[in-house]
């Protein structure tokens, strides 16, 4: 019979060394692609089909958003995950809290992982659980050391080049048999030994034989403000690819919805508007409290009217300065997100912008890619169309941009959906 798999996510940490005054949320609650660091974490563990339970370990004050984060998830991550329970001060310590919890479910492996490891994927997850499967008594995935590296005990003392042969990065996850790591991190714990940083290291103190297993470059740990800063970039590459792999089928889904949306925003000093994610050079600006791009304001309204949850206003208040200067493409995300929740997909877009400039028209090929980046649907499901106001109005005085969308969203048959007339 097939061995059971859960995953224990630690996420208790303070993230010290992305010490962000202007952010001081702990790095696994910080947005990339428009949700939380551990939304993407949870969501790549759980969408593996051999891992049936994931747990996470979180610090006391960070209920709320750790709530918050999980509100975001894939719907089948919510029906994985266990109820959190609480770590400790140190990475040992949470892990250790963690397969306390788990050993009650009765799985066979566990998969330990940082929550500040969004990437991880299933190429890697398998290759763990088929070396655990031929009864490895541990697993780590790991990575090649691509520099020379060099040891020196200050910076002004002379260097000394290591030889790199054999050396590999540590990442997770880091796998075991549930019963042999638990019982090695509690003598560890009992013994007072409690310097361990990973669950590897503490796995050999305690005689067990631990396995490379091949990680990948991309499942790099989030550590300072840099590596958050490629992380929202990677994240946003591969929100069409994660979103594929959980997701039904189009023809599956028979609740078809729709929404509109309009928007409009004022022209001010500058040299280029942002349309649909697109920078087209003008001689002038929109004016607003994000990048003001009218064309995903209006079309985040419309995919949030599809689903009936309220405007773009309700979710991303202009009075909250974290949204100062924000790329709209986090919005839209963000109500895609609410969407996939639901189970549905986003269908079809259509939208009209209303100018006399700039010219759209050179453009409209640019936006219509971009638009379907964002909304992870094929450019054959975007329409991008421009008129202007005939020079009456606003828009023909140049004063400014509208732009009006409809969104065409397929949800799951709600069989169960109470009709007035029914
Ligand atoms: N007491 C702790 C410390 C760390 N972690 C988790 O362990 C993972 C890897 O640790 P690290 O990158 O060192 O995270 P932090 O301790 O948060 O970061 P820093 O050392 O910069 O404070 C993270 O997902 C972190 O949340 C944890 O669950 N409990
Ligand atoms: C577990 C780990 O992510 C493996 O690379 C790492 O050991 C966490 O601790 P660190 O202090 O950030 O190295």
């Amino acid at each position: 019979m097939e061995k059971t798999a859960a995953a224990l996510v630690v996420a208790a940490g303070r993230g010290a060394r992305l010490a962000d005054p202007e952010n001081t949320q702990p790095k696994q609650y910080r947005h990339i692609a428009g949700r939380p660091v551990l939304s993407h974490t949870l969501d790549a563990l759980a969408r593996h089909p051999r891992i049936s339970v994931v747990l996470t370990v979180i610090h006391p004050d960070d209920v709320a958003l750790y709530e918050a984060a999980v509100e975001v998830s894939a719907p089948e991550t919510s029906a994985k995950l266990q109820p959190f329970a609480y770590g400790g001060k140190t990475r040992q310590q949470s892990v250790l809290e963690g397969l306390k919890t788990l050993g009650e479910t009765g799985c066979d492996f566990v998969l330990i992982h940082d929550a500040a490891r969004p990437f991880v994927s299933p190429v890697v997850v398998d290759a763990i659980l088929s070396s655990l499967d031929d009864g490895a008594d541990g697993v780590l995935a790991a990575v090649p050391i691509a520099d020379t590296l060099k040891k020196t005990v200050a910076p002004d003392t002379p260097l000394e080049t290591i030889d790199r042969n054999g050396i590999w990065a540590a990442q997770t996850p880091q796998a075991f048999p549930l019963e042999k790591i638990l019982t090695a991190h509690l003598k560890a714990a009992e013994e007072e030994k409690t310097e361990f940083t990973d669950d590897t290291s503490l796995a050999e103190w305690a005689g067990e034989t631990v396995l490379l297993s091949e990680g990948d470059p991309q499942n790099f740990k989030i550590t300072t403000a840099r590596d958050l800063k490629r992380a929202d970039r990677q994240a946003r590459q591969y929100s069409m690819a994660i979103r594929t792999s959980s997701i039904r089928p189009l023809s599956e889904l028979q609740d078809v919805r729709t929404g509109i949306g309009y928007d409009v925003h004022a022209f001010d000093k500058g040299d280029a508007v942002i349309l649909a994610g697109a920078s087209i050079p003008h001689t002038r600006k929109l004016k607003g409290h994000s990048d003001a791009d009218v064309v995903l304001h209006a079309v985040t309204d419309a995919t949030l009217g599809a689903i009936g949850e309220g405007d773009i206003g309700s979710h991303f208040p202009p009075s909250d300065p974290q949204w100062k200067g924000a790329s709209s493409d986090i919005f839209q995300r963000d109500a895609l997100c609410r969407v996939n929740k639901l189970g549905g997909r986003l269908a079809h877009v259509d939208v009209t912008i209303v100018c006399e400039e700039p010219k759209i028209g050179p453009y409209r090929s640019e936006i219509r890619e971009s638009l379907a980046r964002i909304c992870d649907i094929p450019v054959s499901r975007v329409s991008v169309k421009a008129t202007t106001s005939e020079k009456l109005g606003f828009t023909g005085r140049r004063e400014g941009i509208a732009a009006l969308a409809s969104v065409t969203v397929r949800l799951p048959f709600d069989e169960n959906e109470q009709h007035q007339d029914d």
